[in-house]
């Protein structure tokens, strides 16, 4: 069966349908990581996005019960140019086409990925909607011109309820955007005490809970969709070693009287070079962002960049120069991509034990 993309640009892509057989609006967003399609689909940072991946041949090793990153994946639809109907993994359970229509996913295959990323770099991200063929076309084109991309996606993923994954280590509260499973799976590694809580869960609700660390987790959308965090953050500064990630990089430099902004087509995929600037080493980096922090909106605060992205030199990293509390653009919890930047979960453990020890920071 014949299905489509249809941008707001006016430009029309013609697949053929995979996944579930329903429309879907979304912000069309390419990835260019030749593996991990299983956590990028999982992924809740791409809540309400549709998905295009780069890489030709998707579903290939299939999917498996371990390496989902969400138990049910808030991606808006997924794009591939071709989807392996027969794949072949000793791990693998089902087929891509199988968990799209588990799920509900709509999908196009068959589609020239590479043009449409094209499209997507010259344009910049897109709204667009996956839909069946018998469609006015124009008349979807005024629609998502004059539709807004929602800004209640964290609210959709966050967890509802805290709940408490016990360790011998540090106390860790995670606050969950939209968390990843893999951060988690590094926390349970370093054997951590951890609470997760909800999105809106306030500073003196966490502090409550007498947390030796906070880390602040990925998620979707815009930073500046949720103050409340940003409150939160700046409650939290000062009283207890802080870790923040990708969304949770974000909503530091906010609290800290940075200024966010929207990237034109972002960073999605698992091969970003990072810099550090402190030791001068490179490390290959899992990326999947659409906004940054704008460097000039750092001078007068007291965040120092820490870390650069090689092929654009946009900010992905900060240390506040006062307190315990430092952040990533990136995903040292990798899954799926390269596990260069996983050291920082020491770092983050590292202030931790400076704090327990009560050494004078700074
Ligand atoms: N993975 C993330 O946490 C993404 C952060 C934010 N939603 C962005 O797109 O920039």
């Amino acid at each position: 069966m014949k299905r489509q993309l249809i941008l707001e640009n006016g430009e029309v892509f013609i697949g053929n349908a995979i996944g579930a057989n329903c429309a879907r609006n979304g912000e069309v967003v390419f990835n260019t990581g030749m593996t991990g399609y299983q956590e990028i689909l999982s992924d809740p940072s791409y809540c309400g996005q549709i998905v295009t991946l780069t890489y030709p041949l998707i579903g290939n090793y299939g999917i498996n019960r371990d390496d989902f990153e969400s138990i049910n994946p808030a991606i808006a639809g997924l794009i591939v140019k071709q989807s392996a109907d027969v794949p072949s993994h000793w791990r693998s359970e089902m087929s891509l086409n199988q968990l799209l229509l588990n799920k509900n996913i709509p999908g196009l295959e068959g589609i020239d990925t590479r043009r449409l990323t094209k499209v997507i770099r010259v344009h910049g991200t897109l709204k667009g909607r996956i839909c069946d063929m018998n469609i006015d076309v124009n008349e979807v084109i005024k629609e998502l011109n004059e539709t807004v991309l929602p800004t209640d996606q964290v609210s959709k993923v966050s967890t509802k309820a805290s709940y408490a994954s016990p360790g011998q280590g540090p106390r860790v509260v995670l606050v969950d955007f939209g968390a990843k499973k893999g951060i988690l799976r590094d926390c349970i590694k370093k054997q951590f005490d951890v609470v997760v809580v909800p999105h809106h869960t306030t500073a003196e609700e966490i502090l409550r809970l007498q947390p030796d660390g906070v880390l602040l987790s990925n998620g979707p959308g815009n930073p500046k969709d949720v103050p409340h965090a940003v409150e939160m953050v700046r409650g939290l500064l000062g009283h207890v070693p802080i870790f923040g990630i990708c969304l949770g990089h974000q909503l530091l430099a906010l609290a800290c009287g940075g200024d966010t902004e929207k990237m034109r087509f972002g960073h999605r995929g698992s091969n970003h070079p990072v810099k550090d600037l402190t030791t001068g080493k490179f490390m290959m980096t899992s990326q999947n962002h659409g906004f940054t922090v704008r460097p000039e909106s750092l001078e007068n605060t007291d965040l120092k960049v820490t870390h650069i992205a090689v092929n654009d030199g946009t900010v992905e990293g900060l240390r506040h120069d006062k307190y315990l509390a430092f952040s990533v653009q990136f995903h040292p919890e990798a899954s799926p991509g390269p596990e260069d930047s996983a050291i920082l979960f020491d770092q983050f453990v590292s202030d931790i034990k400076t704090k327990k020890a009560g050494i004078q920071y700074a």
